[in-house]
């Protein structure tokens, strides 16, 4: 069970606020989406989730437990680009985690201890279609490949959470959407519950179980920096009851939350409220 709770999250950097008073609960298995403009703060809020930075006011809570102020193996990340070790092979990048929580100066495991270790990267290699490139280093490997490695490297450390930001923004669209089919299955297999960050709306009709629009609700045109955003929509998706993805058309990049309305109607009116939630029906009255 991870219940992730958020609760009057405030950071300012100097004078600038970015994200003010934010508070949401994440009930166990949601894969929740995050959209917003840019600098609206999306990557800024999973940092704090990860403990990369610190809130300014307000705290989250993790089964009802304050955030440890370090990173912890109980939060996974997975960013857009350059989170493998270049200089190691793909079976020594999914081991090096488990590895350097056992002997944090040497990063040296041996024995049983070695070899359990081994089986349970490979399996996971496995998993993600990586185990025929064990030997092989980063540079030798696709975007997509090296996507799933990070996505290995991260899940090998069992975390409770898994912060992606942005984690197929670099890919091209086939290996985007086999990349969606593995994060969803991975996701169902393990358990974890999913914060991701993306500009991609279609992206987040796919994969959400959640979606939560971060942008400004006021804004100052003499004082940019006054007002922080927060979470200016709230979207439960029934997964069981999701339409197909060619339903979700149009041209909004997740950018503004305009475009993001113009979709929701799009979609209620092409598939009709019986493929959401009584709830999510309720949230699209007050948008659309
Ligand atoms: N360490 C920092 N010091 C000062 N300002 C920062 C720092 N980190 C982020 N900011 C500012 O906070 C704001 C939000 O940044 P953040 O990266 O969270 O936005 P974002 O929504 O993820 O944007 P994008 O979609 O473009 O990635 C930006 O204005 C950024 O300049």
């Amino acid at each position: 069970m991870t219940h992730i709770a958020i609760r009057h999250l405030t950071k300012e950097y100097g004078a600038a606020t970015i994200l003010d008073n934010v508070s949401v609960e994440l009930p166990d298995h949601e894969f929740c989406v995050v959209l917003g403009p840019s600098g609206a703060g999306k990557t800024t809020l999973l940092r704090i989730l990860l403990s990369q930075e610190a809130a300014t006011r307000g705290e989250v809570l993790i089964d009802g437990k304050p955030i440890d102020s370090e990173p912890q193996p109980d939060r996974g990340v997975v960013f857009q680009r350059y989170s493998v070790f270049p200089h190691k092979t793909v079976l020594a990048n999914v081991m090096m985690g488990p590895q350097l929580a056992a002997a944090p100066v040497t990063g040296r495991m041996w024995g049983q201890k070695r070899r359990a270790l081994r089986e349970r990267a490979l399996a996971l290699l496995d998993e993600v279609g990586l185990a025929a490139h064990l030997d092989k280093y980063p540079t030798q490997l696709s975007g997509g490949m090296q996507q799933r490695l990070a996505i290995a490297q991260a899940l090998i450390m069992e975390p409770k959470v898994l912060l992606l930001d942005e984690p197929f923004g670099a890919l091209d669209q086939s290996t985007k959407k086999a990349m969606h089919r593995l994060i969803l299955d991975l996701w169902q297999k393990n358990k974890m519950t999913i914060v991701m960050v993306t500009h991609d709306i279609q992206e987040a009709f796919t994969l959400g179980t959640r979606i939560l629009m971060v942008d400004k609700r006021r804004r100052d045109p003499q004082a940019p920096e006054a007002y922080g955003s927060t979470i200016t929509e709230d979207i439960r998706l029934d997964p069981a009851k999701k339409p197909p993805l060619s339903v979700v058309e149009g041209e909004g990049d997740g950018e503004d939350a305009h475009s993001m309305r113009a979709i929701f109607a799009q979609w209620r009116a092409r598939a009709g409220d019986a493929v959401i939630s009584d709830e999510v029906a309720e949230g699209l009255k007050a948008v659309v």
